[in-house]
């Protein structure tokens, strides 16, 4: 399984330019300089500011390194280094449906293309195409960790493990519990709460089995949504979170319409986020996907049981289901990921959410519609910079799924989890389209670098990600 077996690991340097976000707004930015990440792909050493064309002997003498058997990358003019991508939220089974949610919202776009796209996973031969697919594209994206939502399906969720594994990406890998007869079609569903949980069990069991410490493949219980469990399910998925430690992702507060059905299903429990609360799945290392229509009292809950959100902008806005209160969650001390959450949102890629959460924040500062009444101050303050949204998609991420200590940024003690990005320049103008004339550093290449990150932000896509690294392994190359 291990395809790292069969290549030699070596020590490596990068040299040149590095951007990780430091705190929520604050990107540091270090030029000429050196990382060096160890054969198990751990940074060890971070020197700044040095003299990059004889660095690498003084830095192989002061970590006793062959100098002679070390991977050596450094950034060219307008490139650098950036910390992997960490999607929140995504349904690998969805992938072949993004794009395609016409004017649905939730309920009738889960019945009318997701469940039947989702039952279709049971095939094998369908999910090996499907989910390598969304793999290879998501690691394209620069996406070096995500929280997958898989489908109930055993076979097909292992699979998924597997592929990460062999495919080199971080990945949170959940069987979907859905057991309740009211909300689930007859053709897509667990039979019963017992049934689910030994289905989870052995998906869990597959996990440990290829990946024994977690260190890759991480598996994480499922709940599809409320409306989707029965109390005795999410009663027996609290009690092993309780015993096991692993982590919880599932949906919360995305719709008018799920909410009246919580209220209608749950009539004993005071609010959405108590349902969760009463069954043992808020805590530390839970992952909320949307959370938008949340009341304070939720927002507090969340906050004080330290469970996190999975922003998901793109989704939000496909499906017509409003605006997460981002600003309010971080003010209360919820942490915030982002997430793409395919394919209720149309794309695969982590950047896309960058911007468009930065979209959405700018329309809950509009004077109108809905937040008309919104103090002015407040209304402002909900915007969200583009060193903010970075932070989400790194270190956010990192936050809600615990592994903040592993990975986000660039620091000693991490692991090498990034993408080495790539702007447009002058001398990457092919001929046929050479510039150098009529002067193409008028439009690229003249910015300072917060300019340029805020041109990456706001116009990047796959072509600008050269090279993608997780635990140090090459992961994706930019032919
Ligand atoms: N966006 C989204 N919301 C959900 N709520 C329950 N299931 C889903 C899903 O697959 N996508
Ligand atoms: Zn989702």
């Amino acid at each position: 399984m291990e395809s790292s077996h069969h290549h030699h690991k070596r020590n490596q340097i990068f040299l040149g330019t590095f951007i990780h976000s430091v705190k929520l707004g604050e990107l540091q930015y270090m030029h000429d300089t050196a990382v060096c990440v160890d054969k198990h792909g751990k940074i060890v050493a971070i020197e700044p500011q040095c003299d990059l064309s004889n660095v690498t002997e003084a830095l192989c003498q002061k970590l006793s390194w062959d100098a002679h058997d070390l991977a050596i990358t450094i950034t060219k003019e307008g490139q650098f280094f950036f910390p992997g991508f960490i999607d929140t939220h995504i349904h690998a089974p969805q992938y072949p449906n993004v794009g395609i949610f016409g004017k649905s919202t939730l309920l009738d776009w889960l019945n009318k293309y997701t469940f039947p796209m989702e039952a279709s996973l049971e095939s094998l031969p369908k999910a090996r195409r499907v989910y390598t697919s969304c793999v290879r594209r998501t690691l394209a994206h620069g996406t070096t960790t995500a929280a997958y939502y898989a489908t109930i399906h055993v076979a097909t969720t292992n699979l998924l493990a597997d592929l990460c594994h062999a495919m080199g990406q971080r990945a949170f890998v959940g069987r979907v519990c859905m057991d309740s007869a009211d909300v689930n079609p007859a053709y897509y569903r667990d039979e019963s709460a017992d049934e689910s949980l030994s289905r989870t069990r052995a998906s869990i069991a597959h996990i440990r089995n290829i990946d024994p410490s977690y260190a890759l493949i991480c598996p994480i219980l499922t709940p599809r949504f409320a409306p989707s469990c029965t109390r005795d399910a999410m009663a027996q998925l609290g009690a092993l979170r309780c015993s096991s430690g692993l982590p919880v992702q599932t949906h919360i507060s995305e719709n008018a319409a799920e909410l009246a059905l919580v209220k209608a299903m749950f009539p004993e429990c005071g609010s959405y986020a108590d349902v969760y609360d009463k069954y043992s799945l808020l805590g530390a290392r839970t992952v909320l996907g949307h959370a938008i229509h949340l009341t304070d009292y939720e927002i507090n809950l969340i906050s004080e049981r330290g469970a996190g959100v999975a922003h998901c902008p793109c989704s939000n806005s496909a499906l017509t289901s409003g605006e997460a209160p981002v600003r309010r969650l971080l003010d209360a001390g919820v942490g915030v990921g982002l997430g793409t959450d395919v394919s209720g949102g149309y794309s695969a890629s982590v950047l896309e959410a960058v911007r468009s959460a930065a979209l959405v924040s700018n329309h809950r500062a509009m004077p109108m519609g809905k937040w008309a009444e919104t103090p002015a101050e407040e209304r402002e303050r909900a915007k969200l910079s583009v060193e903010e949204v970075l932070h989400l998609a790194t270190r956010g991420g990192a936050g809600v799924l615990g592994i903040a200590d592993r990975v986000g940024g660039f620091e000693v003690g991490m692991e090498w989890d990034a993408q080495l990005v790539g702007l447009g320049l002058v001398d990457e103008c092919p001929d046929e389209c050479d510039m150098r004339d009529h002067g193409n550093v008028d439009v690229f290449g003249w910015e300072a670098w917060d300019e340029r990150v805020a041109k990456w932000v706001f116009n990047g896509d796959d072509r600008n990600v050269k090279k993608v690294w997780v635990r140090g392994r090459l992961v994706h190359e930019r032919k």
